[in-house]
């Protein structure tokens, strides 16, 4: 059963990135792409280890360079934007990574305030609880606000990631596999988290993912990375309706033992 789709606004572009190119020394990872992300979308970008798609992201957020192309993100060409500017921008982006990199000697709480006080200096203490109430219950995740990091689990402490992320109130988010090392229940309860963030929060999201299960469950829109270029674009069925062996093993090596 594919999503839901919520109510995305195809007239305005969020991201917009038009023939991209990065290589590395000879190696040309980044082919020439053209990708746009809409207004409260969730795309799903699919590809196999080592095509590109962490580049992908850190060109979007404006810490790796690309070589030739345009990246307009929220309005702002990020090829040549200064550093003050990116910072700005940079503010407006929400980063989950594999590793949610939460601070150990943290209560949960703390957690979730540290990028708030860091950003926000005349907050009152009462707008910073209500803050982080909001999110941990955005998360579902209310009760674990004075435990300390090493006493969740790892499906925990991604939400708690993602609740550190959305404090700042982002208008994208980017999902770097969200559920990598994950069993396929947790796996489940972050897909329905990515959904329900997208809701809530009205977050346009780039989700880079090799879990089909999770494209499935949370993509409104799947672009499939092979060989430097987006091949195939479109809603989860459509690309993989074909005869290309590369998108069918990728199918296969989900879906079959
Ligand atoms: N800073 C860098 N310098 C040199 N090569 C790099 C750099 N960053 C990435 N690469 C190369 O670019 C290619 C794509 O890397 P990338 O991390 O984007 O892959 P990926 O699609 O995210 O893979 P994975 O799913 O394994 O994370 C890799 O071959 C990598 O070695």
């Amino acid at each position: 059963m594919g999503k839901q789709h919520h109510a995305i606004d195809y007239n305005e572009k969020v991201i917009s990135i038009k023939g991209l190119t990065k290589s590395f020394g000879s190696y040309h990872v980044l082919r020439g792409i053209d990708l746009d992300l809409f207004k409260n979308e969730n795309l799903v970008v699919l590809g196999r280890s080592g095509t590109g798609k962490s580049v992908l992201i850190k060109i979007i957020s404006g810490l790796l360079r690309a070589d030739v192309g345009q990246v307009s993100v929220l309005g702002n060409e990020v090829v040549g934007i200064s550093t003050r500017d990116l910072q700005e921008l940079r503010r407006r982006i929400g980063f989950s990574f594999q590793n949610s990199a939460l601070y150990d000697s943290m209560t949960v709480r703390k957690n979730l305030e540290f990028p708030l006080v860091r950003n926000q200096k005349n907050l009152k203490r009462k707008e910073i609880d209500s803050m982080v109430e909001r999110v941990l219950e955005a998360v579902g995740l209310k009760q674990t606000i004075n435990q300390m990091p090493a006493e969740l689990s790892g499906g925990q402490r991604k939400r708690i990631g993602i609740a550190r992320t959305l404090i700042l109130r982002p208008e994208i988010m980017l999902y770097d596999e969200p559920t990598a090392g994950l069993d396929p229940i947790t796996s489940m309860e972050i897909n329905n988290l990515i959904n329900s963030v997208q809701e809530r929060f009205n977050t346009s999201s780039i989700i880079i993912t090799h879990d089909l299960t999770c494209a499935k469950a949370v993509g409104d829109r799947v672009a499939m990375l092979l060989d430097g270029q987006f091949q195939r674009q479109g809603a989860f069925e459509e690309v993989f309706d074909t005869d290309d062996v590369r998108v069918k093993q990728f199918y296969d090596y989900n879906f079959t033992d």
